[in-house]
C-alpha cells in the first residue's frame, strides 16, 4: 500500500533527527512491503528564510493531502526576533490549529535499560513507569489574545496573554483522556489551577459530567504546582494525565526526564480524522545542532505513533518500538543517555542501528 506522508524538518537538529527517523520507515516499508512516499516541506525558521513564513501555504497544501506529517522541530536565536512579527513557534502553533489537532498524546515511558540515565533516584521511578499526557493543544492561553501596550509613561506598559477554554474545547479532550485511561490503567487525573483559574473551574465542571461517561475511570483532581512535584517524587501513581495546553507542554518536559532524557519523549497530534502530526516533544536544541549529538529516538518513536495512529499499521510500529528496545539492550546510547560501561555513539549511528534491528 501506498502512504503519502509529508516531511517537516524545521530547525537546529530538526532536519538530523527526521532523516533518521525517515531511514528507519524505508526500512519498514521494504521488510512490509509498503511505499512511504515523502514530500518535504518547509516550516519554522527555514520557512521565514526560503519562503517568507513560518508556515508557508504550499505546507499547509501539501499536509492536507497527505496521510501523516513527521515533524522535527522548530526555532532558534536567529528568528527570536524577527522583523515581520513572524517567528517560527508560530508556524507550529498554526499547523496546529490549521490542521484542528486538539489532542496531544505524550507517552513517557521507561525503558528499563535506561534506569540509571534518569537524576531520579531508581525506586522512585520503579520498573514499569509508563505515563500517558494528554495535552489540550489548540485552545488555552497560547491561542488566547496576546498584546504588549506601549505608554508613553514607561512605567504603565503592559502585556497580557489571556487563557481562554470553551466547554466543547474541553469536554474533547477529556473523551480523548478519558478513553485513554479506558484501554490503559484505567486512572485519570485531571491537572489545573482551579484554586485561581476560572478557566481550570470551567474543566472541573466539565471533568464531572463527562466522568459520568466512563464509570470505570477512576479520576481525581490535582493542582498543578502538586503535579509537578508529584512527578518527581511518585510519579508511579500516574497513569493519564489530562491537562491544558500549557501546564501539558511543562509538564510534558519534567515528565520525560522520568525516562532519562527529553530525547526519548515522542508525540503524537491528533485530531477527529486520521490525518495526525508526530514530533518529538523536545525543541531544536541549536546548543546541539549540526553536531551528531541528538538523539533521534523521540522522532523515531515518533513516527512509530504514526504508523499505529494514521496508518493503523500496528505491527510495523511494535516493529520499530522492539528495535528500539534492541538497541538499547546492545548497550548503544547517545550522549544525553550516556552512562558508565554504555557504547556512545551519534544521531546517525543510532539511526542505522535501530534500522539494522528492524
Ligand atoms: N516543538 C518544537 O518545535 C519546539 C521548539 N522549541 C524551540 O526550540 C528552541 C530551543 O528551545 P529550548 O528551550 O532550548 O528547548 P530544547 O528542547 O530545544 O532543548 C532543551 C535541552 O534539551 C536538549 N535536547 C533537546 N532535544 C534533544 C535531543 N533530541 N537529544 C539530546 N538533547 C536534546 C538540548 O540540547 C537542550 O540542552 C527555541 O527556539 C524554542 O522556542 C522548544 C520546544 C518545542
Ligand atoms: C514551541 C512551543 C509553541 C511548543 C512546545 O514547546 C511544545 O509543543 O512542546
Ligand atoms: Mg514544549
Amino acid at each position: 500500500m501506498t502512504y503519502q506522508i509529508v516531511t517537516l524538518p524545521g530547525d537546529g537538529i530538526g532536519p538530523e533527527i527526521v532523516g533518521e527517523a525517515v531511514k528507519v520507515l524505508e526500512k519498514i516499508a521494504i521488510k512490509y512491503n509498503h511505499q512511504f512516499k515523502f514530500n518535504e516541506q518547509l516550516i519554522g525558521g527555514i520557512g521565514i528564510d526560503e519562503a517568507g513564513a513560518s508556515l508557508p501555504e504550499a505546507t499547509i497544501e501539501a499536509c492536507l493531502k497527505s496521510d501523516a506529517i513527521l515533524l522535527g522541530a522548530v526555532g532558534g536565536p536567529k528568528w527570536d526576533t524577527t522583523s515581520n512579527g513572524d517567528r517560527p513557534e508560530k508556524g507550529l502553533l498554526k499547523i496546529r490549529e490549521t490542521l484542528k489537532l486538539f489532542a496531544n498524546l505524550r507517552p513517557a515511558i521507561l525503558y528499563k535499560q535506561l534506569k540509571c540515565a534518569s537524576p531520579l533516584k531508581e525506586e522512585v521511578i520503579g520498573d514499569n513507569l509508563d505515563i500517558l499526557i494528554v495535552r489540550e493543544l489548540t485552545s488555552g492561553i497560547y491561542f488566547g489574545k496576546h498584546e504588549r501596550v506601549v505608554m508613553e509613561n514607561k512605567k504603565a506598559t503592559y502585556a497580557e496573554d489571556i487563557e481562554y477554554y470553551n466547554v466543547e474545547e474541553i469536554e474533547r479532550i477529556l473523551k480523548v483522556g478519558f478513553d485513554a485511561a479506558m484501554k490503559r490503567g484505567k486512572k485519570a487525573v485531571i491537572v489545573d489551577k482551579a484554586n485561581v483559574l476560572a478557566t481550570s473551574k470551567l474543566w472541573r465542571e466539565v471533568s464531572e459530567e463527562v466522568a459520568k461517561e466512563f464509570p470505570e475511570v477512576e479520576y481525581s483532581f490535582m493542582y498543578v504546582d502538586n503535579a509537578a512535584m508529584q512527578l518527581v517524587v511518585n510519579p508511579m501513581q500516574f497513569d493519564v494525565i489530562i491537562t491544558n495546553n500549557m501546564f501539558g507542554d511543562i509538564l510534558s518536559d519534567e515528565a520525560s526526564m522520568l525516562t532519562g532524557s527529553i530525547g526519548m519523549l515522542a508525540s503524537a497530534s491528533l485530531g477527529e480524522g486520521s490525518l495526525g502530526l508526530y514530533e518529538p516533544s523536545h525543541g531544536s536544541a541549536p546548543d546541539i545542532a549540526g553536531q551528531n549529538k541528538a538523539n533521534p529516538i523521540a522522532t523515531i518513536l515518533s513516527a512509530a505513533m504514526m504508523l499505529r495512529y494514521s496508518l493503523g499499521l500496528n505491527a510495523e510500529a511494535y516493529a520499530i518500538e522492539r528495535a528500539v528496545e534492541c538497541v538499547l539492550d546492545q548497550g548503544y546510547r547517545t550522549s544525553d543517555i550516556m552512562n558508565e560501561g554504555m557504547k556512545l555513539v551519534g544521531t546517525r549511528e543510532m539511526g542505522e542501528l535501530i534500522c539494522n534491528a528492524i
